[in-house]
């Protein structure tokens, strides 16, 4: 799946701006951002549901857009799905087949029993886990290759927690689909995710695989008798300061800097596992605004 310089405007608001990455097949993407920096925009704009104000979706080298059949191959699964609660999940399955002719009950049905879903008359009356579950089995069983989630974990239980990853992560492993998440869970992304987008301001920030995203930076704790010297300050993203202890991400000119660092004499240098939430931070925070 490509995106393809997507802009978006909505009452003359610019939304998204030359939003522009591909997808692969049989991988794990996760969306990240701050509240407000249009994860969900982009997401319906991905799916068809919002048409881009520039810029295109293909799939194959197809607008998805021009080629609307082109859609039975991408499933959105927003984060709450109260317009649907009065279906029960018979119906539900009946609908999403007249929209995915693909959809493959037999699949659909087991992967009820396997979570332990009961069929039931109406979905509002599934516990929100249960809700969540169903809407990823519904999802998967529509054979879509392009899964897109907006908050999956949001408002779950440890134990549904783990049974949501444990699909996702099996899914692309046997089923060659591509899963596509929004999320604020950087600890879950960070621990089934190949690669990250993030975004700010409607805007691509950056793009990492998580492995070459743990080659190029190097997390630090380190202390000088006295101040971070003037020098440092400028090189390096202070994460943290607790007195004169400075947690800092160092992420151009490594061996200049830690060259500067030890010449300089600290009482304390040493490496720290560097988490996603580390580049979250020096790259997205700053100031304090949420759009
Ligand atoms: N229909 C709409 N009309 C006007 N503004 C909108 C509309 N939909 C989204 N926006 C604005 O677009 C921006 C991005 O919203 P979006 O929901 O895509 O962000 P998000 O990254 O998903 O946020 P969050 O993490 O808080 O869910 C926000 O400033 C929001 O107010």
């Amino acid at each position: 799946m490509r995106v393809k310089h997507v802009s978006k405007e909505i009452h003359h608001h610019k939304i998204l701006t030359d939003i522009d990455f591909d997808i692969k097949t049989g991988s794990i993407v996760g969306i990240v951002g701050r509240n407000g920096a249009g994860k969900t925009t982009l997401l319906r704009t991905m799916v068809g549901i919002l048409d881009p104000s520039f810029g295109d979706v293909l799939i194959e080298n197809e607008s998805i857009f021009r080629n609307p059949q082109l859609k039975q191959q991408i499933i959105f699964v927003p984060d709450s799905s109260e317009a649907l609660k009065s279906y029960s999940t018979k119906e539900m399955i009946h609908l999403y087949k007249q929209i995915y002719p693909s959809l493959d009950e037999d699949y659909y049905l087991q992967l009820m029993e396997r979570f332990a879903l009961p069929e039931i008359k109406k979905i509002g009356n599934y516990s929100k886990g249960m809700k969540a579950l169903f809407f990823l089995v519904v999802a998967f069983s529509t054979k879509a290759k392009y899964i897109l989630l907006d908050e999956p974990t949001d408002g779950l239980d440890v134990i549904v927690k783990k049974q949501v990853l444990k699909i996702l992560v099996e899914e692309v492993a046997t089923n060659d689909v591509s899963v596509i998440i929004s999320s604020h869970r950087l600890d879950e992304l960070e621990f089934i995710a190949n690669d990250i987008i993030m975004i700010k301001d409607g805007m691509v920030n950056s793009r990492y695989g998580l492995d070459e995203m743990k080659a190029n930076y190097i997390k630090a704790q380190v202390a000088f008798e006295s101040d971070l010297p003037v020098a440092l300050k400028d090189q390096v993203t202070i994460l943290k300061q607790t007195g004169r202890v400075y947690i800092i991400l160092i992420d151009k000119n490594h061996d200049e800097i830690i060259k500067k660092i030890k010449l300089a004499s600290p009482l304390l240098f040493e490496d720290l596992p560097l988490s996603l939430e580390d580049l979250f931070v020096a790259r997205l925070g700053g100031d304090d605004d949420v759009s």
